[in-house]
């Protein structure tokens, strides 16, 4: 099992409108852990498109500006579509927490995606919380299958 690495990592946040609550309380909570966050908006309650949002989350991963992040936007679906566009991101859709620990053990997820409007905020914090602390399993199985998602 690959240790997390030491100090915590840079977590960046992005959402369209429908996530900006959850993403703001999930922001508090991740500093709160001792993260350092990266917060890629939006900040108010505009109607925006999350192809955009989800870019932007993408390129600060591309820059190192961050090394994991969280997308959030109405059911996660579009966001994190938009997201496995970019080839260097493997975005998870997790809606509950066994899903986050297996998006990292088996896919080295280096993104997950969570919908506002389908689960609660606790049930968010602990996806994120096991998504930023479990480790790849890097058994020889999995490296291999993730190696062929390019
Ligand atoms: O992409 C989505 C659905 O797959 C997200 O849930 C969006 O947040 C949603 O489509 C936004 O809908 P709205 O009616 O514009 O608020």
């Amino acid at each position: 099992m690959e240790t997390r690495p030491t100090p915590l990592s840079t977590v960046a946040f992005a959402s369209d409108h429908a996530g900006v609550d959850l993403k703001s309380h999930l922001c508090t909570l991740v500093k709160d852990w001792g993260y350092t966050v990266v917060d890629l908006g939006p900040q108010a309650g505009e109607s925006v498109d999350y192809p955009d949002y989800a870019d932007k989350l993408a390129e600060a991963l591309k820059t190192g500006a961050a090394s994991e992040g969280v997308l959030i936007c109405g059911s996660g679906i579009g966001i994190s579509i938009a997201a496995n566009r970019h080839p260097h991101i493997r975005a998870a859709l997790v809606s509950d927490s066994l899903s986050a620990r297996l998006a990292r053990e088996h896919n080295n997820a280096n993104v997950i995606a969570l919908g506002a409007r389908l689960i609660g905020p606790d049930l968010a914090a602990d996806a994120v919380k096991l998504f930023l602390t479990t480790g790849f399993d890097g058994g020889e199985r999995h490296a291999r299958r993730v190696a062929k998602l390019g």
